[in-house]
């Protein structure tokens, strides 16, 4: 049974075609080259479960979406202090390739403009093998798949790299550069040449929001401070002149790539990855922000909207015999979040009910997101064409017009009439 988390992302795919404003980067030529109209959507959530649609396994560029990793890995190198002194942490409100230090402190503003990442860039420890090496392994670690570079491009975007030069002998004049300015240069470029799909970005994401842990091996990439840190300037800086519209309409960290790909990450929950080549004037992806925007608005992304309490919508599931008829009782309970939903689907999903008969009680719900409403649409859709007959006893009518995704109208019954069910077949239980 397909999960309807996927038919959900499908959605947002369909939803958004219509978006063919803006082309793609044509400052690298091979970026150029880009098929205009491919397009991806993933998610990740913290469990470490991967849902991706479209051209998933497409590979991209990561570009600038590789500067929060570098970022993090330069703090876990020297410490927070000493990244602090050498790269700021202000939204510069320029570009991103903006050849412009802070005037005061002579530092670049922000890691996540080409001036601050091709300093954080130098300051990434080399072992034995350069920096590149080292953030490559870091990429791979956390997509859970070797990470490669695409050198034909990172040979193009070298070859007219021109302003980076100059950003990177800016900072050398100004002594803010901790390597030689030409190899500082190729080295960040060569980072941001990585090839990765929006299934590894969905998993690198999800790694910021699970605290550093990537949530299928296990291992602590980065401690809870670095991740805090990092995501805090994803949220300030992650999308350059369009930092301050994106955070008060999508409103969760976010870090974008002039490949087309866009992160983003709600702690605790998710990391969503976005992809289409056509970018905006702030060189994001418009059909990628417009993706993003959904996501937000239908899964209550945004970090400004007033807390819920995080904790398992899935109480208990119960085998029962209900008016003679052998049930499968579903106990809800709290908001139905992103998270939440995707627990109960991936429960339903992986362990189909046995019985024909098949309860959701949501008396103890108390408020039902339109993507939780939407995505339990669509499994009451795939529960009834598999054969179920499917009842619904939600009291506080959080859901007061409930029908499966193809509007047949789903049965309801009281708190009572489920109570007596339960009462009169107690030896059956
Ligand atoms: N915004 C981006 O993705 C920029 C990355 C690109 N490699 C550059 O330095 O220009």
């Amino acid at each position: 049974m397909r999960s309807p988390i996927l038919d959900y992302l499908d959605a947002i795919v369909e939803q958004t075609g219509h978006i063919d404003s803006g082309a793609p980067a044509d400052y690298i030529p091979e970026l150029a080259a880009a098929d205009p109209n491919r397009v991806a959507v993933a998610l990740c959530t913290v469990n470490g479960t991967v849902y991706a649609v479209g051209d998933a396994d497409h590979e991209f560029s990561i570009q600038s979406m590789s500067k929060p990793f570098a970022y993090a890995l330069a703090i876990e190198d020297h410490g927070l202090d000493y990244v602090l002194e050498r790269v700021g942490v202000e939204p510069s409100g320029e570009a991103f390739n903006e050849l412009s230090l802070d005037p005061e402190t002579g530092r670049p503003r922000n890691p996540m403009i080409n001036a601050g990442a091709i300093a954080t860039h130098a300051l990434v420890r080399r072992d034995e093998r350069p920096a590149v090496e080292r953030i490559l392994a870091l990429f791979s670690d956390l997509a859970q798949r070797p990470v490669e570079i695409d050198e034909g491009l990172a040979a193009s975007e070298l070859a007219t790299g021109d302003r980076n030069l100059g950003i990177a002998y800016l900072l050398h004049a100004s002594r803010r550069l901790a390597g030689e300015p030409s190899a500082s240069v190729e080295g960040y470029i060569r980072q941001c040449s990585a090839n990765v799909t929006v299934r590894d970005l969905a998993l690198m994401a999800s790694t910021l929001a699970n605290g550093g842990v990537q949530p299928n091996t296990g291992r602590r990439l980065f401690s809870r401070r670095t991740t805090r840190q990092v995501l805090s300037v994803m949220a300030s800086c992650g999308m350059y002149d369009a930092a301050g519209d994106w955070f008060t309409s999508v409103g969760i960290p976010a870090k974008s790539g002039v490949a087309g790909g866009i992160i983003g990450v709600l702690p605790g929950q998710v990391g969503v990855a976005v992809f289409s080549p056509r970018l905006d004037g702030h060189g994001n992806s418009a059909r990628g922000v417009a993706m993003m925007e959904r996501l937000s608005e239908d899964m209550g992304l945004h970090l400004m909207e007033a807390g819920r309490p995080a904790r398992s919508s899935l109480r208990e599931v119960r085998k029962e015999v209900l008016e003679g008829e052998p049930a499968t009782v579903y106990v809800l309970q709290g908001d139905m979040v992103l998270s939440s939903i995707e627990a109960l689907v991936h429960e339903l999903v992986g362990n189909q009910p046995s019985t024909g008969l098949v309860v959701f009680d949501m008396s103890r719900v108390a408020e039902v997101l339109p993507v939780a409403r939407r995505t339990s649409s669509a499994m009451a859709a795939k529960l009834i064409d598999a054969g179920h007959r499917i009842i619904l006893v939600d009291p506080e009518e959080t859901v007061p017009e409930f029908q499966d995704s193809r509007g047949r109208a789903v049965e309801r019954w009281s708190t009572e009439r489920l109570e007596r069910g339960l009462l009169r077949d107690p030896g059956e239980r």
